[in-house]
């Protein structure tokens, strides 16, 4: 993750501020590479898919996440495309819901679940359990047994006792576990600690160079009840640069080929985890599906040569790439305010109607974002902006720093794009907020995919 210090506090579009902010000449404007491609913006109205959000507000109220399908269906596709002769499989943490599934079916990939909740997601979407993988550094005996009697095409095991727990229940129910061994290639990839994964010092994955993935793999082919497909490495989320993928990938295919020489265990698949990364801001420059592909394929087929191995079925994982930047959250200004700072700055805090309950990425790791006035035009002069949403916390903060027009007020409605991935799915409670529905548009035609909480539900929870 790129995170940006916005130096500037004060107030006109005359002072400018960091050059990386949006567009500070005409914030009416959009930057069309943080949109999806459905999004538009007419006499200073954002339409998405032909839609207004002006229209979409008064039907479905704010906040939203509004999908735009066909972008959504277009990334999933084009990583299909892109990464010939290998299997996508979306990785549902970004986001999932029944519709979502189901699109990733129709789009000819295959589904990542991480617990036994999105399990049960992805087969009320009826996605075939032979193309769902399920994740989980602490799989529970009963998401296992689900698993199992259901038929998943792979398990990907990332720890002993995951180990036993499956020897007992592939015993128990006369089945074979088609498995995977998620290892750690101790890469440190350039993004957020707390989304990278596979340095050596946390919790996924066995590590290759202390030799537990080598002792995890003897422990796996022992069982009659495992069926070991290959081994799996996923180095972090929100990546931009490829190296850190090339090193997991040379790491993970020697360990590949000593176990297939001296353990004489054919291995055939390998999985090169998601996480790659996608624009917030004009600062991030991601990588296209097909250059990803180009390098990632490129790397594997010379490192295999090099090896003198067979190319393995090769696997990919990705979320944010797929479901980030198509969605954006729709919100309701509520309050603007300016406050005065040391030095005689000032900075304006517009509140909107949702916040850390509907992104907590801001909070949790810095995440920068950025928005548009998304319901008329304005020839007010912009001003730098802090939208901020409306729980108990100071670092309750949408988006940290934004030119807007100087008049944005109560009612008017603002977009902040990319919240596709880890928004929705990392929705909470907090002070009782109910959590906010998510849209998806198509030609023209706006549907409800997951409904608004009401504090209805939320009371129903409350059993006195
Ligand atoms: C095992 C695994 N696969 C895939 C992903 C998806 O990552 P991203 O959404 O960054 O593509 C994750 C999340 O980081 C993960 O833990
Ligand atoms: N939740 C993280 C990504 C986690 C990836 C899952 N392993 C984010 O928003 O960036």
């Amino acid at each position: 993750m790129r995170s940006h210090e916005a130096g500037a506090l004060h107030g006109q579009a005359g002072d400018r501020g960091p050059a990386w902010l949006k567009n500070p000449e005409d914030p009416n404007q959009l930057v069309p590479h943080l949109w999806s491609d459905g999004v538009a913006k007419v006499d200073g109205v954002l339409t998405v898919a032909g839609e207004s959000v002006v229209d979409l507000a008064a039907e479905f109220g704010t906040p939203t996440y509004v999908v735009d399908e066909d972008d959504f269906r277009r990334r999933a596709r084009a990583f299909k495309d892109a990464f010939v002769g290998a299997d996508v499989y979306y990785a549902g943490k970004a986001f999932l819901c029944v519709a979502a599934a189901r699109w990733i079916v129709e789009e000819g990939l295959n589904l990542d679940v991480c617990s036994g909740g999105e399990l049960a997601v992805a087969l009320k979407a009826d996605v075939p359990p032979s193309r769902i993988g399920l994740h989980g550094n602490n799989k529970s005996s009963a998401e296992l047994r689900r698993a199992l009697e259901v038929g998943v095409g792979r398990i990907i095991i990332d720890s002993v006792e995951e180990i036993g727990r499956l020897r007992e229940l592939t015993a128990e129910l006369g089945v074979t576990a088609p498995v995977m061994i998620r290892v750690t290639a101790g890469v440190e990839a350039h993004t957020h600690e707390y989304i990278s994964t596979s340095h050596e010092d946390q919790k996924f994955g066995f590590s290759i160079s202390g030799g537990d993935a080598l002792d995890a793999v003897r422990r796996v082919v022992a069982e009659p009840g495992l069926d070991l497909r290959g081994l799996h490495s996923h180095i972090g989320s929100q990546i931009f640069v490829t190296d850190g993928f090339e090193v997991a990938a040379r790491r993970v295919l020697r360990l590949h080929a000593e176990v297939e020489r001296e353990l004489g265990v054919a291995m055939p698949e390998f999985d090169l985890g998601g996480g790659f990364g996608i624009a917030y801001t004009t600062q991030d420059d991601p990588s296209t599906p097909a250059d990803l592909a180009g390098n990632m394929l490129k790397i594997v087929a010379d490192e295999c040569a090099a090896m003198g191995i067979a190319v393995p079925h090769l696997s990919i994982e990705p979320g944010r790439a797929i479901a980030g930047p198509s969605t954006f959250t729709l919100y309701e200004v509520g309050t603007s305010k300016s406050v005065a700072l040391d030095g005689g700055a000032s900075r304006r805090y517009v509140s909107v109607d949702g916040g850390m309950s509907d992104n907590i990425r801001p909070a949790l790791y810095g995440a920068d974002y950025s928005c548009t006035l998304a319901s008329r035009a304005s020839d007010a002069p912009a001003v730098l902006s802090r939208v901020v949403g409306k729980h108990c916390e100071s670092g309750d903060i949408v988006v940290k720093d934004e030119f807007l027009p100087g008049d944005v007020a109560a009612g008017d409605l603002l977009a902040v794009p990319g919240t596709g991935a880890y928004c929705r799915s990392l929705a909470s409670n907090y002070n009782h907020v109910p959590r906010a529905a998510v849209v998806a548009v198509r030609d023209g035609e706006a549907r409800v995919i997951l409904r608004r909480e009401t504090e209805e539900d939320l009371l129903t929870l409350d059993v006195g």
